[in-house]
């Protein structure tokens, strides 16, 4: 399997297999919105179209990052979302970098969206799928975001067969601008278990697929056994 590494203002093509990873924060909350119950979460091109799809759909839950906001349910915090019972729900999320980078990519034949908390289950949907070539979109700071780069990076040598330590890949998250900034609470909307809460390495045995439905880009967990939506 060859690997590429690409920021979202370098996608100039349309990959066949895109794996969008956004380590802190966007794809460690729609895990935990999974874990939470949500059946589905809708990737939003903007912060006014989710608020078009809440006041078509009022029993949505909108999901934002940075501060609280009329109209938003919840904010892009894994700590501050995970005692949110979500059973049976939508959620609508839009943040800066993940769900930016899903949008980008959304003609790929398949869409995975990951993080650490979902690197294993991840790893097993590349590898069922055997493709020859994966895309990894690198979401945070223009593809150069240490937690994305390492966590891509690590996603990809497992898909390969390889062996890994996965402690260097961590330390090398732990040690980001991302991490700093929500460890000093510099971003709104964060908790300071976020940090520790995107490091949990394979804390769920789902992966997480994107594609288009009905207009939407809707992401649903899928189970490494299985088959992810074609
Ligand atoms: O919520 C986050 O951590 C970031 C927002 S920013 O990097 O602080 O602008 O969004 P995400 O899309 O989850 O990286
Ligand atoms: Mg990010």
């Amino acid at each position: 399997m060859k690997a590429r590494f690409l920021g979202i203002p370098e996608l100039t093509d349309v990959p066949d297999v895109a794996v969008v990873v956004d380590v802190m924060r966007a794809y460690t909350v729609a895990a935990w919105a999974f874990a939470r119950g949500a059946e589905r979460v809708v990737l939003a091109e903007s912060l006014d179209e989710a608020l078009a799809l809440k006041a078509r759909h009022p029993e949505w839950m909108t999901l934002k990052d940075g501060p609280p906001a009329p109209g938003f349910d919840l904010v892009n915090s894994p700590a501050l979302l995970r005692n949110t019972d979500l059973s049976g729900r939508t959620v609508v999320q839009k943040t800066t970098a993940g769900t930016v980078g899903a949008l980008a990519v959304k003609d790929a034949s398949l869409v995975l969206c990951a993080s650490f908390v979902v690197a294993e289950a991840t790893v097993a949907v590349l590898r069922a799928r055997a493709s020859r070539e994966v895309t990894f979109v690198v979401t945070g700071g223009s593809g150069r975001a240490e937690e994305d780069l390492a966590c891509a990076e690590y996603i990809a040598g497992r898909a390969h067969g390889d062996i890994i330590d996965a402690d260097p890949y961590l330390r090398r998250a732990a040690a980001s601008r991302s991490a700093a900034e929500l460890t000093q609470g510099v971003r709104a909307g964060s908790a300071p278990e976020d940090v520790s809460l995107c490091l949990e390495l394979d804390r769920f045995p789902f992966a997480m697929a994107a594609s288009v439905e009905d207009s939407l880009m809707v992401l649903r967990q899928v189970t490494p056994a299985g088959s992810p939506p074609a």
